[in-house]
């Protein structure tokens, strides 16, 4: 049976989008992020019929759930899923490692640029360019639709949206990032890119700026209306769907071994995107337990669901004054106050509310004053009973810079198996739930969201002390070998400013153009 669903905004603006039209807006027009009118059930009998599938013919069969047949035909969906994940370096596109401790390490940095992104950037890139193809067959250049893609990054999203979209035909990427606070491989992987359609801007700030830089520019109706602006973001509903499918991919690689086995997954976590498509495969019926946010210092996350008040400062000890900015930490792609797609959980908690007898636009009402109350004062507390609520979906743990250095080492002792700092944050994380009374019998899959490679200053600092170490030798892949030297590009912004950003934009647009004709 062909899905029924369509996407609303969590705001309550705009409700009855089809998937084509959420993807290509990304933002909806009143500020809120789409959400799909319900989250579909799983088919009867779904894991035998799963379980001997490969990666992408099992993310055919979730993305089927969210996108109507009437949308998007079933040769054109497993086409797409075929070349999205034909990119990938392992048989397996999201393999599982297990440690020694027991903690299955879901690794998921086997994409071209080595970080989870990849599963859904892939994906998206070539949906960008299926709709568009669609849309602009072989109009002449001046009638054809052209999107221009506003994203920002604090260091993987940026390059996995850029080697999904460089040379592809009608889309133009800016990607913003915060100068000096991505790593080194981070950014030579993003500004060695030199295709006509793809433009780096760095911002005197920090990601959050960014991320808000990009929102403001979906935000000015008629920019947007001019240049068409897409998302890469997680904001981007295609994100979170593709990223549905390695929860289900893990379970079942290990439900073949065990039927009766008992699933937790502990997500290292910043934007609040990887974890969410974790809530959306448990509301469809993935069988796991209670899902673990891993924080760094910057832990926004963990103090609500400590606290219940979802806050930028940490006002705990007293009250704060002058800005507060995200903490520079050893995993920077986590360096994020701001959780843009917690948006999109804090919509169904609010629906937890008014449930059973009202209607979505009363929990869009709901949200949008918390969104309101959040936006003015930097801070929003819900009520005893929705944090009671929240905590029946999640737990969250914090560690801190000192301890994330401690778990690479600790891992490398034991295993010989390096980890990123974004994963040592996880794994951390990990085995302080483990013994945790209830938790034997349980199986414990901790997402690993990058290779080491991409940030050698913390892994160096974690295992150079080790006698027959060798970064060059043992962790860098030889996909990096030259990448520090090649040529760059980058455009600097300066202090965050949003009309700087669309001159930026408006510029390079008009040059893009001068070369295609
Ligand atoms: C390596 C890495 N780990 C974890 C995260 C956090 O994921 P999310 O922002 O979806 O919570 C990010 C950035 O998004 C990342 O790049
Ligand atoms: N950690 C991300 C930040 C952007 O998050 P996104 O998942 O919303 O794109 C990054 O590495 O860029």
């Amino acid at each position: 049976m062909s899905s029924q669903v369509t996407y609303q905004s969590t705001r309550g603006g705009s409700s009855n989008f089809s998937f084509e039209d959420a993807v290509l807006k990304g933002l909806a027009n009143d500020g809120g992020l789409f959400i799909p009118s319900e989250i579909p059930k799983l088919p009867e009998g779904w894991k035998e019929k799963w379980s001997s599938l490969s990666f992408p013919e099992l993310a055919y069969e979730i993305m089927s759930l969210y996108i109507p047949r009437s949308e998007i035909s079933a040769e054109e969906l497993k086409d797409l899923a075929a070349r999205s994940y034909a990119t990938f370096r392992h048989p397996e596109t999201t393999p599982l490692k297990k440690l020694n401790n027991g903690i299955n390490v879901l690794e998921l940095f086997h994409g071209p640029t080595f970080a989870f992104k990849d599963v859904a950037l892939q994906f998206l890139g070539n949906l960008f360019e299926f709709f568009l193809t669609r849309k602009n067959g072989d109009k002449p250049e001046e009638e054809r639709d052209h999107l221009t893609v506003v994203g920002a990054t604090s260091g993987d999203t940026g390059s996995a949206a850029i080697y999904g979209l460089r040379g592809k035909k009608d889309v133009s990427v800016f990607i913003l990032f915060p100068e000096g606070r991505v790593s080194p491989v981070q950014e030579a992987q993003m500004t060695t890119v030199t295709d006509p359609n793809v433009h780096c801007v760095t911002v005197a700030g920090v990601f959050d700026d960014c991320q808000d830089l990009v929102k403001q520019v979906f935000g000015d109706a008629e920019f947007n209306r001019k240049h068409h602006v897409g998302a890469v973001n997680s904001i981007n509903w295609a994100r979170i769907l593709a990223q549905i499918t390695y929860y289900f991919y893990a379970y079942l690689s290990l439900y073949k071994q065990n039927k009766d086995v008992k699933v937790r997954f502990v997500v290292p976590t910043g934007n609040f995107g990887d974890i969410l498509a974790g809530y959306y495969a448990k509301e469809m019926g993935l069988p796991t337990e209670k899902l673990v946010i891993a924080t760094n210092e910057n832990d926004i996350l963990d103090r609500f669901f400590h606290t219940g008040r979802y806050e930028k400062a940490d006002t705990s000890k007293g009250p704060v004054t002058g800005p507060v900015c995200a903490k520079e930490t050893y995993s920077p792609a986590m360096d994020i106050l701001v959780s843009s797609n917690f948006e999109r959980y804090l919509w169904y908690l609010a629906r937890q509310q008014v449930a059973p007898n009202h209607t979505d636009s009363e929990a869009c009402e709901i949200l949008a004053k918390w969104m309101n109350e959040f936006k003015t004062n930097g801070s929003v507390a819900v009520r005893p009973e929705v944090l009671d609520a929240a905590r029946k979906d999640f737990v969250s743990e914090r560690v801190d810079n000192e301890t994330t250095i401690a778990t690479i080492k600790k891992v490398y002792e034991t295993d010989k198996y390096v980890l990123d700092p974004h994963t040592a944050v996880g794994v951390e994380a990990t085995t302080r739930r483990m013994k945790e009374a209830g938790a034997e019998g349980t199986t414990f899959v901790s997402l690993s969201t990058a290779h080491p490679a991409k940030f050698d200053a913390a892994v160096n600092l974690a295992l150079s002390s080790f006698e027959g170490y060798n970064f060059e030798t043992q962790v860098m892949p030889r996909e990096f070998h030259g990448l520090k030297d090649a040529e760059r590009r980058v455009i600097f912004s300066g202090a965050p400013r949003i009309e700087v950003i669309k001159q930026i934009v408006e510029i390079n647009l008009e040059r893009e153009k001068k070369m295609t004709v």
